[in-house]
């Protein structure tokens, strides 16, 4: 296609959205007209699933759920009035907790304000919250945000270490849906060690976000935390960014969160629309199922040219590849679907692995998120009539440009700056995108069975642990590894247990493995 063909393309296939000043861009995907004619039937059946799951369906047909995320940020459209009031009241509770504590109305007991935030939580219950602060929480915000999303003790003391001074005007926030996940339960209960070890009860510095009754709902009720918010079943942990799992750190860090909730909502209404053409959310699923011919055989490179939404790529793997990747499809064949997702930001990864973009192996797609506004106040020229800011906007576009000259194709997401509205509109315009694919493709993007697999053998190793060392410590002499894992009852397990003694060892924990490193099976164990 020639510059002026293209330049056509580009138009015929612009979306604006007036409000929100956003615009997508497919015009880089090589779809033809037949081809979206011959996607519409699917279509029509993605609109009408999208319709019913709006209005309270059981869109989760395997774990018996409702999905209603969109009713977070539009309440009226809850299925209940009930349902209604609970998300209006948990909005202006958050909103009063947070003016509260930023005001000094809620206090830590030995400091006159709270002035950092260590927040708990893997998956759903940190992603959203961790794209949400780098994207917009102010350079100095009433509270800082410190992370701990996994289960690493060195991770874990390096934000303690950070704030070994203001320990003491330091809220925690524990994020889990669930709460029993282990890894949220691990941290809460390193940072409750960590409190105590300062003289500071925990309690008075703690809030749950979780569902109603949950393990750890009821550990914070039984030991009286500063406060509680309630997660819903009908939440899932990847589209529960406007929930109280994200709206409460937002909230502190003094993000308009009403801003981002009617953004979102905006966004909503826009890709409620029933016709390709006029909902980007649609365009968004029309483009992937092109790209990756509806089996995810193209992977999804994102790139945004702007380093406040870097963790966007990060949000968007979990929210994708945890809603797409399944092995079956509604009707129980396998079908192994899903897209991968990688990316960070441009232009930095242009100086990375773009090189294998343009010349390697064509297996993906880029969707580059463009911002118009460079920065706030006006720019230096860096050469005569040139900003920064041009530079950038030039490395975008040449980018794009040289990779579609190579047949790899591209989206181009524009929003005119990053501020809550743009940001809670990029949140809902990807949410609906993977809902309308999943129908696409007839998969549930509700629930994640493929996760439990990991969690059991996780937990059966640490099981087997447990019993490994009790059966070592009766022993008088070094054993081999065979002879204890036959005393264990696990003889089956030998390279479990060689790895969980060998992690044991290297952390002198009672544990003394002897012999050639470089052949376990000849190795004695003596407990120390
Ligand atoms: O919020 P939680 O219940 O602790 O869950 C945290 C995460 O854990 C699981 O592994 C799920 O696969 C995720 O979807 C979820 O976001």
């Amino acid at each position: 296609m020639d510059a002026r063909a293209l330049w056509q393309r580009y138009q015929n296939w612009l979306y604006f959205h007036e409000g929100l000043g956003l615009y997508l861009d497919v015009s880089r995907i090589r779809f033809d007209d037949a081809f979206v004619d011959s996607l519409r039937p699917k279509f029509d059946k993605a609109f009408a699933d999208m319709a019913q799951l709006e209005k309270g369906a059981i869109a989760n047909p395997d774990e018996n759920r409702m999905v209603g995320h969109y009713w977070l940020r539009n309440p009226d459209l809850a299925p209940t009035p009930e349902l209604t009031q609970e998300i209006v009241q948990t909005l202006e509770q958050i909103e009063a907790f947070a003016e509260k504590v930023q005001t000094g109305a809620i206090h830590p007991p030995r400091a006159s304000r709270f002035t950092d935030i260590i927040s708990i939580g893997i998956g759903g219950s940190a992603l959203g919250p961790q794209f949400v602060a780098e994207a917009l929480a102010p350079d100095f915000p009433p509270l800082k945000i410190h992370f701990i999303d996994n289960n690493d003790p060195a991770g874990i003391d390096r934000v303690l270490n950070h704030l070994r001074n203001s320990l003491a005007s330091t809220l925690v926030l524990v994020i889990s849906k669930s709460g029993g996940t282990p890894e949220p339960r691990n941290g809460m209960i390193e940072v409750k060690k960590a409190y105590a070890g300062h003289n500071l009860e925990f309690a008075q510095y703690a809030v749950a976000i979780t569902s109603v009754d949950s393990n750890l709902d009821k550990l914070a009720k039984d030991e009286g935390w500063l406060a509680r918010f309630p997660m819903y079943d009908w939440v899932g942990g990847r589209t529960s960014e406007m929930s109280a799992v994200g709206l409460v750190p937002a909230a502190l860090q003094g993000i308009d969160v009403r801003a981002m909730l009617d953004g979102a909502k905006e966004m909503d209404d826009a890709t409620r629309v029933s016709d390709v053409k006029n909902n980007p959310a649609a365009l968004l699923a029309l483009s992937w199922y092109f790209a990756g011919n509806g089996k995810g055989e193209k992977d999804m490179v994102v790139l945004p040219y702007k380093d406040s939404l870097f963790l966007f790529s990060r949000y968007l793997q979990q929210l994708v590849m945890e809603s797409l990747g399944k092995e079956k499809d509604l009707d129980g064949n396998v079908v192994h679907q899903g897209i991968a997702v990688y990316g960070n930001k441009g232009s930095t990864d242009q100086h990375a692995y773009v090189q294998q973009l343009r010349e390697g192996v064509a297996n993906f797609f880029a969707t580059f998120i463009e911002v118009l506004e460079d920065r706030q106040g006006p720019s230096t020229e860096i050469d005569p009539g040139v900003t920064s800011g041009d530079y950038l906007s030039g490395f975008l576009q040449g980018t794009r440009q040289a990779l579609y000259e190579n047949h790899r194709d591209s989206i181009t997401v524009t929003i005119p700056q990053v501020n809550p509205r743009t940001v809670g509109a990029l949140i809902a315009l990807y949410e609906r995108a993977v809902g309308l694919y999943a129908s696409l493709v007839n998969v549930n993007a509700y629930h994640q069975p493929g996760v439990e697999a990991g969690k059991k053998a996780a937990a059966s190793i640490l099981d087997l642990q447990t019993r490994v060392v009790a059966v070592l410590q009766k022993e008088k002499a070094p054993i081999s590894l065979d002879e204890l894992a036959e005393k264990a009852g696990a003889s089956e397990q030998i390279e479990a247990i060689y790895k969980i003694l060998r992690h044991i060892h290297a952390n002198q924990r009672g544990v003394v493995l002897q012999g050639d490193l470089q052949k376990p099976g000849s190795l004695t164990v003596s407990a120390s």
